[in-house]
């Protein structure tokens, strides 16, 4: 596949770590308005860094946008002449619409949303997808892109929004909790190094448990509570604290930002 990435930030480096390291790449065009920043790219033959957007789409296939918000547009207007029936377009950009992509370069181009988190890096992104009624015929293409760096799954747009908390700022938010737990067992007695690596480890089990059986989280969370156990009463001091309150709160205060992220921006 020849892939661009237009604006390899800290997303964009996310993408394309993800995409080097599972061969996912025929070439690989990374933009950026000071390229000194991706030196680590430096070095693999068939990736080329550029400051050249015009370059890297006419050079590329498939085009991943992965600019802030504000300065999408202006990048959409840049490109149009160059846009051919051969380029499958990837917008991760949070907030903005389809319709409004298809008013700057036209409906009859092949447009896909993806909204993948930086575990992309790692080959585990939750990756959401929609298109325009063009992008469909070649949403197959999406699906074997993010499937081959995570997991992926196809929404209608007016989930993107939703969609942008849960997985991609939801990286942050798994952040919090495993730090929020390594601290508590520093507290507890384990080193900084050996309470990470708890938090980790155990993070990872209790998410693979739910994805390997398929239960609701509260099958596994009856099986860990013994009566008149130490977990219930963990358990029941977090809730009594807000802690599933405070998580549903944050992530729709997230939520209702996203309407605002272009206004501000521009
Ligand atoms: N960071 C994340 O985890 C996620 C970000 N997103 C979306 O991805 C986009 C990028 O986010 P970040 O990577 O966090 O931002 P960032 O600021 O780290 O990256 C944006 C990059 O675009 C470059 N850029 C700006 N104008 C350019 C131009 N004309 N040509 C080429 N490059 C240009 C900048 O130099 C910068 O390196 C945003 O729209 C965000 O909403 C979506 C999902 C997850
Ligand atoms: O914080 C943000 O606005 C972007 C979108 C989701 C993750 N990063």
């Amino acid at each position: 596949m020849k892939i661009a990435i237009i604006g390899t930030g800290n997303l964009g480096k996310s993408i394309a770590k993800g995409l080097i390291t599972n061969n996912a790449i025929t070439s690989l065009y990374l933009t950026k308005r000071n390229i000194e920043g991706l030196a680590e790219f430096e070095g693999y033959t068939n990736v080329h860094l550029t400051t050249d957007n015009l370059l890297a789409v006419q050079k590329s296939d498939i085009i991943i946008f992965a600019v802030q918000p504000a300065h999408f547009e202006g990048i959409l207007k840049m490109i149009k002449p160059y846009l051919t029936e051969k380029h499958v377009l990837i917008s991760t950009i949070t907030g903005f619409l389809i319709p409004q992509i298809e008013q700057e370069i036209g409906e009859d181009k092949f447009i896909i949303r993806a909204m993948p988190n930086t575990a992309i890096a790692v080959g585990k992104s939750m990756t959401c997808l929609c298109s325009n009624t063009q992008g469909e015929k070649r949403i197959q293409i999406a699906e074997a892109i993010f499937n081959r760096l995570g997991h992926s799954l196809s929404i209608p747009e007016s989930q993107m929004q939703a969609a942008t908390v849960v997985c991609a700022s939801g990286i942050a938010f798994w952040m919090r909790l495993i730090r929020a737990t390594t601290q508590a067992a520093i507290q507890l007695g384990f080193d900084a190094k050996e309470a990470q690596e708890l938090a980790m480890f155990t993070s990872e089990g209790a998410a693979n448990l739910l994805i390997t059986n398929g239960n609701h989280p509260e099958e596994e969370i009856d099986r860990v509570t013994t009566p008149k156990g130490c977990t219930i009463e963990g358990l029941n001091e977090m809730e009594h604290k807000g802690l599933s309150s405070s998580l549903i709160q944050g992530m729709v205060a997230s939520f209702n930002k996203i309407n605002n992220i272009k206004k501000e921006q521009i």
